[in-house]
């Protein structure tokens, strides 16, 4: 693993509002110590004093006020890992960066973290910043796996967004930026990529007013634009921060910090104290505390303001998502992180400024949710669990409710920097990386025990005037909510050779655990396996992991609907097995009848009843065999060949010969109903999809005139701030390459979600339109 010689200056002064000395957790400091290059002793030096991994292992859990657990979500290419990698270092806990003594990097150390199967970058990863925990979680690339952003976002209490200076909003930003506002996720920007050509922050803000119809709150100015960028001016304070301005060495440690004057750059002053002022009466309209301290003491003179009132009540709006502060920098030129490590601790929440009506059922019982389950080739499972409230140990059991079982965790990691620090409990508000866990996968919901889960049970029915200890209140306390959608695509998968099966089959397991939804099966008829999933690029993207991440070239059969069968009438049929094997005689013969079930919700399991004169009682054994039986029909409709909804099976008789083994019983059980299902009017069903567009006025109607060729019926047209968001109901065999289509219809401006409503039955014409396709006949 990482070796532990850190670089780190020596005497650094303490004055400075950017100084991360008191990042002080005790450490005992028996690191190597090396003197920088060429450092200056009048500037200020920023780098941490670092422990190596024995040090690590004496970390302190922060107050939960000091806890910051944000997420970065960016563009693809806009700086999230140069970021990501710069607030590493600058935090003491990596030692990468154009490390020229022994060039080693985090580059590096990521391979060497690849080839143990894991990568730190994948879920979290936790590091400290000025007495700060901060947890930088992952937000999926893939906005398409809603279920995914969904979760992430659930355990995130604040974000960052980066930007790219020169291209200002681009598409994935504009939509996780929707997906947080939806979540209520308050948020600060970080224009990166100042030094590029064509970097502009006026453009830039521009676009972020524009395309995300939020106030940015100009908290620094950039000093130069492309090549000449060297700094940042803070508007609050009027001080300028230039980095290494006479230093060879240019990691971005070492910057200049003091106040900006009329003689350094009269032009550039009287611009901060312009926008100075427009902050000021900025946040005054938009926060009435800090409108009456302007109005009352300082409406003569906005100079005069102190600095933390101003910080105060930017962070009051930041928390209450009514403005997005803005910073600038160059993540790759190492300019521009401290400042915004400071950001990040300054004006995003803690866990307990952010509200989550479930803690008030909890009290101090532990509730945490599972957001990410990763395989380490030598720990096997590690479970990513942010904590609600309580205290996680290890060597304590804990229960899962989405699984409804109690299982054991046997250590508890911190995912610190680098490494991860083996701790001895952790409290509320924090991420733990859990080895141990054997059932739980994303999403599930992890409390103490089964009696605490029933306790917040009770508690919850009588907030919400439910019956207590019903299925549903316990329902009510997963955190992820108990919908993982139904897959609705699938396609065949292949190893590129029977030899590789098993690793195949080893592969999609552990990813099943990772994406609860993912589904695999095995076709009754072909053997082959088939992979279900949520969409498109869902499936394409698991294609890829298993070739990423398992090593194996798979081969996918051609996409197609996940459709399911029904039936319209009741109807009976007998059926009769009998064989001969060896000495034995099987002899069975049974008689069922199938008939439409309706209930409250759709049933893809079969409602099986025995008639009264059936044979009473059934002995367990034979009412298995007889299930089973049902089951195996159940799942391959007499259409297509899909499985079956909302069917409901009676058993009348059935006689027997003693001989008779089960699987006979079984496989006379299974005739029967297929030949009862064929007899009876079939209908076919398909997925109907909720389809959420967001779309500028300017592409509205084009979008709603591809909705109606794609038999999409419009439900709502609601207003969001300058869009519309069109909510629709549309057949999903439709949507197929819809992301394609509609990006060419809008230019790439609109987006959309996609989800499952239910199973709708096909018109005549669609069904033999389809039945003809599959297979000749209509
Ligand atoms: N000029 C310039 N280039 C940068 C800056 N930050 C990142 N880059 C470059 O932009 C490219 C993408 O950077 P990453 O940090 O990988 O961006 P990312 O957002 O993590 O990218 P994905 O993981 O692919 O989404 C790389 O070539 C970086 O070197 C910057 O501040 N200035």
């Amino acid at each position: 693993m990482l070796r532990v010689t850190r670089k780190i200056s020596v005497n650094v002064p303490k004055s400075s509002s950017f100084c991360n000395e008191c990042t002080c957790w005790g450490w005992a400091r028996t690191m190597v110590v090396k003197r920088l290059k060429s450092q200056e002793c009048h500037q200020r030096n920023y780098s941490i004093p670092s422990g190596d991994v024995k040090s690590l292992r004496s970390i302190i859990t922060p107050p939960i006020s000091k806890i910051r657990n944000i997420g970065i979500m960016a563009h693809i290419d806009a700086g999230k890992t140069t970021t990501t990698e710069r607030m590493l270092y600058y935090s003491g806990y990596t030692r990468a960066l154009g490390d020229v003594d022994d060039g080693d990097t985090v580059t590096d150390f990521m391979v060497q973290e690849r080839e143990r199967g894991i990568t730190i970058q994948s879920a979290a990863v936790t590091f400290d910043w000025k007495g700060y925990r901060i947890n930088l979680i992952d937000t999926p690339g893939h906005v398409d796996f809603t279920l995914e952003v969904e979760r992430s976002l659930r355990v995130l209490d604040g974000a960052v967004a980066v930007f790219d200076a020169s291209a200002g909003v681009e598409a994935q930003t504009l939509t996780v930026w929707r997906q947080a506002d939806k979540h209520h996720i308050p948020r600060i920007c970080f224009l990166n990529k100042m030094d590029k050509n064509g970097a502009s922050f006026t453009y830039a803000v521009d676009s972020i007013k524009q395309k995300l119809k939020t106030k940015p709150l100009l908290l620094q100015l950039p000093i130069g634009e492309a090549k000449t960028f060297k700094g940042l001016v803070d508007v609050v304070t009027k001080e300028q921060i230039i980095w290494n301005p006479t230093s060879s060495l240019d990691d971005g440690k070492v910057f200049e910090q003091k106040p900006l004057t009329e003689t350094d750059d009269p032009e550039l002053l009287k611009e901060v104290k312009d926008a100075r002022n427009a902050l000021i009466e900025q946040v005054a309209d938009l926060d009435d505390e800090f409108a009456e301290l302007v109005l009352g003491d300082f409406s003569e003179n906005f100079d005069l303001l102190p600095a933390d009132k101003i910080q105060s009540a930017v962070r009051r709006v930041t928390l209450a998502q009514k403005a997005a502060p803005v910073f600038c920098g160059s993540a790759l030129k190492n300019k521009g992180v401290q400042p915004l490590l400071d950001a990040i601790a300054m004006y995003l929440p803690a866990p307990n400024e952010r509200f989550y009506d479930f803690l008030q059922w909890y009290k101090d019982d532990l509730c945490a949710l599972a957001f990410k389950v990763l395989h380490d080739k030598q720990r096997g499972p590690l479970v990513f669990i942010r904590i609600y409230s309580g205290t996680v140990k290890p060597q304590s059991a804990i229960y899962n409710i989405n699984k409804n079982c109690t299982e054991r965790m046997s250590r508890l990691l911190l995912p610190f920097a680098d490494q991860q620090i083996e701790i001895p409990s952790l409290m509320a508000g924090n991420i733990a990386l859990v080895v141990g866990l054997k059932q739980s996968a994303t999403g599930d919901t992890i409390v103490s025990s089964k009696a605490s889960a029933m306790a917040a049970a009770h508690r919850a029915g009588r907030e919400v005037g439910r019956k207590h200890g019903s299925k549903s209140e316990l329902e009510s306390l997963l955190l992820a909510g108990v919908e993982v959608p139904e897959p609705v695509f699938f396609c065949t998968i292949e190893p590129p050779s029977m030899a590789k099966q098993s690793a195949l089959d080893n592969a999609l397991n552990c990813l099943q655990r990772e994406d609860p939804s993912l589904k695999v099966k095995i076709d009754p008829d072909t053997g082959q396996t088939i992979l279900c999933g949520m969409g498109e690029l869902h499936i394409d993207i698991i294609h890829d992991r298993i070739k990423r991440e398992h090593g194996i070239e798979t081969y996918l059969g051609p996409l197609q609907v996940a459709y399911r069968e029904t039936i319209l009438n009741s109807v009976q049929a007998t059926a009769t097995l009998d064989k001969t094997i060896g000495d034995k005689r099987h002899f069975v013969t049974t008689e069922l009848g199938v008939r439409p079930w309706v209930g409250e919700t759709s049933s893809t399991t079969p409602i099986i009843e025995y008639a009264d004169n059936f044979m009473d009682p059934v002995q367990k054994d034979l009412e298995e065999a007889i299930e089973n039986g049902i089951n195996s029909s159940y799942l391959q409709g007499p259409l297509l060949g899909f499985p079956l909804q909302d069917v409901a099976v009676t058993l009348y008789s059935m006689t027997m010969h003693s001989d008779t083994s089960l699987p006979m019983i079984s496989a006379c059980v299974s005739r029967c109903m297929q030949k009862a299902l064929k007899k009876a009017n079939k209908q076919m069903l398909e997925p109907l999809m909720n389809l959420e567009i967001t779309v500028c006025d300017d592409h509205l109607s084009a979008v709603l005139g591809d909705l109606a060729q794609r038999r999409g019926s419009i439900q709502e047209i609601q207003t969001r701030q300058d869009n519309k968001v069109v909510l629709a109901a549309v057949p999903l065999a439709e949507m197929m390459g819809y992301s394609t289509a509609l990006r060419s219809l809008t230019s790439g401006s609109a987006t959309f979600t996609l989800e499952l409503a239910s199973y709708q039955a096909m018109n005549d014409q669609e069904q033999s339109a389809l039945l003809q396709k599959r297979t000749g006949s209509g």
